[in-house]
């Protein structure tokens, strides 16, 4: 057989070339364009602290394209105020998620779709307050749909991508506008918290590009999150397992943040290798998170693991270090809530429609179809007929 060009089976299929490439290769290796990809949890989590300023300062949520997205102080002030606001929100609908998933959870429900539109639809409201113009709120749905969902982009014409994206900017940035010229006291949904963060001096594309990171984030991360949480319940043995280890066993697997990149501010070694600013340095919660070093039967879907580790070393699904998901803890929390409804009343059947994960930024499930029958007398069950 012909030798495989690492680069191309990176391109092409790049969970399975890290895979086999990591236990050959020990803790790094190079990725093609020179990026050195790390496995063990004790470099990346140095690498994601940035603790001796190795490294320029980064955030996958707050890059733009026009750059970093800054500066730090208002990044700061933008996730604080962000956490605030989803968890006063998220107790105020505490009652009201069990219809959120009543209404997501149609008779063969098509996954990991139904997970995005169900966590997007509990969460709408945070986005974008209710008073907001409903063209605005359109655009917001038409987002999810066009660039959201696992292989939505897939769907469209290079042309269509393009134009569907002069026309969100367009409307977030009216949208930016409006805001600032209405003024804020408190916020009363996440743009009104980008808008208010940052002073007049900064470009209205600039602020329409962190709320869409909240759109992905609400929308896509944590709707993957769901996506995957119920694709291994139902792909594997009955477990009685608590919902909050089964989130973390699929957060362990599938983290849907798996490459999170560095710059090199310096030349210096990591993980025994010489970098260079020239090169990145990518942190991949997905390798660490496997590597047997750290874990033991690191491959299998075992959640009750969780019910004795109590800090777990080698997790990092939400970063490490000055720039942690400030959501973690309150989307894992959601994610657990909403599991805990669907098991607590349902025994699910997942029938895949595909073998392979959608792996681009985020990591997203194979698509599947969900049959749920009630455990309860009063309520239906939802199979296809
Ligand atoms: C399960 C769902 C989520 C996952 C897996 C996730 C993952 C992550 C990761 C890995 C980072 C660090 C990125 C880096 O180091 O460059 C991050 C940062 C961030 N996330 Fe999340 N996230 C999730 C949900 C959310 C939600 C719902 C919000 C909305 C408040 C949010 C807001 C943020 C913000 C503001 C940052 C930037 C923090 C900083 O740079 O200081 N995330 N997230």
């Amino acid at each position: 057989m012909a030798e495989r060009e690492p680069a191309v089976l990176f391109e092409r299929e790049p969970l399975r070339f890290l895979d086999e490439a990591f236990p050959a290769a020990g803790d790094a290796i190079w990725l093609p364009q020179r990026q050195l990809c790390l496995s063990d949890a004790t470099a990346s989590k140095n690498v994601l602290a940035n603790g001796e300023g190795l490294y320029q300062d980064h955030s996958d949520f707050f890059r733009t394209r026009h750059g970093t997205f800054g500066p730090r102080p208002v990044q700061v002030r933008i996730s604080r105020e962000s956490r605030a606001l989803l968890r006063t929100y998220l107790d105020a609908r505490k009652d009201a998620l069990e219809e959120s998933v009543r209404r997501a959870l149609v008779p063969g429900s098509e996954w990991p779709d139904a997970g995005n539109w169900l966590m997007y639809r509990h969460l709408a409201a945070a986005l974008l307050s209710p008073d907001s113009p409903a063209r605005l709120r359109q655009t917001v749905d038409a987002i999810v749909e066009r660039a959201v969902l696992a292989g939505a982009r897939e769907r469209h014409s290079f042309l269509s991508r393009a134009l569907f994206r002069f026309r969100v900017e367009r409307e977030l940035v009216r949208a930016v506008e409006q805001r600032r010229k209405r003024g804020t006291a408190e916020p009363a949904d996440l743009l009104d918290v980008v808008v208010s963060a940052a002073g007049p001096e900064v470009a209205a594309e600039e602020l329409a590009e962190v709320f869409l990171s909240f759109v992905f984030a609400a929308a896509g991360s944590v709707g993957f999150v769901l996506g995957w949480s119920v694709y291994l319940l139902g792909t594997n043995p009955p477990t009685d397992a608590e919902p909050a280890w089964v989130v973390k066993e699929a957060l362990r697997l599938w983290p849907v943040a798996w490459l999170l990149g560095s710059r090199p501010a310096k030349r210096h070694e990591v993980a025994g290798v010489s970098v260079t600013p020239e090169d990145e340095v990518v942190v991949c919660p997905y390798a660490v998170q496997r590597n047997p070093r750290h874990w033991e039967d690191p491959s299998s879907f075992r959640p009750e693991r969780w019910a004795s580790v109590k800090n777990a070393q080698a997790f990092i699904p939400f970063g490490w270090g000055p720039h942690t998901c400030p959501a973690a803890l309150l989307s894992m929390e959601l994610v657990e809530d909403v599991l805990r409804l669907i098991v607590g009343g349902y025994r699910l059947t997942v029938t895949p429609r595909e073998t392979r994960p959608h792996v681009t930024a985020a990591l997203a499930p194979p698509r599947f179809a969900l049959s749920l029958v009630s455990h309860r007398r009063d309520i239906p069950s939802m199979e296809r007929r």
